[in-house]
């Protein structure tokens, strides 16, 4: 049976100079969930991923992986993936190449090889591809990594509504193994992928029920 994993982030502040970003923010992302973060533009979601990805410090509060206290997440090996909103894999390599470089098995490149994009563009130098092609790679990289967590920023922009069909079941299956945590502004997506919705508004982090929890707190009408 896969051991089960935390990772919080518990009373985080952040601020740009004067800009207050985040007061006291708690998030908690586990294995077995997918918790789905939303929030208008500039409230301070890629601000939180970072953080708990350990590439952004707090000026308040910490991270914690399994209740320790923990620095840089991005250091630790097999803790933590994150794709950020714009694509960022190597423009130069193909993804085989790419496969190689993270070092997956035999077992992860036969699993990436089931998906016809992979199949199709699997010795294709990245930069070739489209936006939403290499985001669409991206994040299938990522949530088949031997990662506890994946955090994903946006992966549904840019992505055709026939892309985010063949992703939201990916990330389903794979929240079986991992803990995952995206944003996105596709908010129908973002519920109908995630066990727990949160809002990030004014600072701070809400629990969402459904879309009437949304319209309560006037993120849509
Ligand atoms: N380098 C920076 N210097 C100053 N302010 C910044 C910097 N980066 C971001 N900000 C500000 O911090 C706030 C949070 O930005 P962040 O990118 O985390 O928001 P977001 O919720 O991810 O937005 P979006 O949905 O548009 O991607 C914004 O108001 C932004 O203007």
């Amino acid at each position: 049976m896969t051991q089960h994993h935390v990772l919080e982030g518990d009373s985080i502040d952040f601020r740009y100079g004067d800009h207050s970003v985040l007061t006291g923010v708690y998030i908690k992302c586990e294995t077995g969930k997918v918790t789905g973060l939303l929030g208008r533009n500039g409230t301070g979601k890629s601000t939180l991923f970072n953080i708990l990805f350990g590439t952004a410090s707090p000026g308040g509060g910490s991270v914690r992986w399994n209740s320790k206290y923990v620095r840089s997440a991005f250091r630790k090996n097999g803790l933590v993936s994150y794709m950020p909103q714009f694509p960022s894999i190597p423009g130069h390599l193909s993804f085989k190449k790419l496969l190689k470089l993270f070092g997956y098995d035999d077992d992860q490149v036969e699993e990436v090889l089931s998906y016809h994009l992979v199949k199709k563009h699997f010795t294709t130098r990245i930069s070739n591809l489209s936006t939403g092609e290499r985001k669409l790679l991206e994040a299938l990289l990522l949530l088949h990594s031997r990662s506890h967590f994946v955090l994903l920023d946006e992966p549904f922009s840019f992505l055709s509504p026939l892309q985010v069909e063949q992703l939201l079941p990916v990330v389903r299956s794979q929240a079986r193994t991992k803990g995952i945590l995206l944003t996105d502004h596709r908010y129908q997506q973002v519920i109908d992928s995630s066990d727990t919705v949160l809002l990030l508004k004014n600072g701070s982090v809400h629990p969402i029920q459904g879309i009437d929890g949304l319209k309560s707190l006037g993120y849509i009408r």
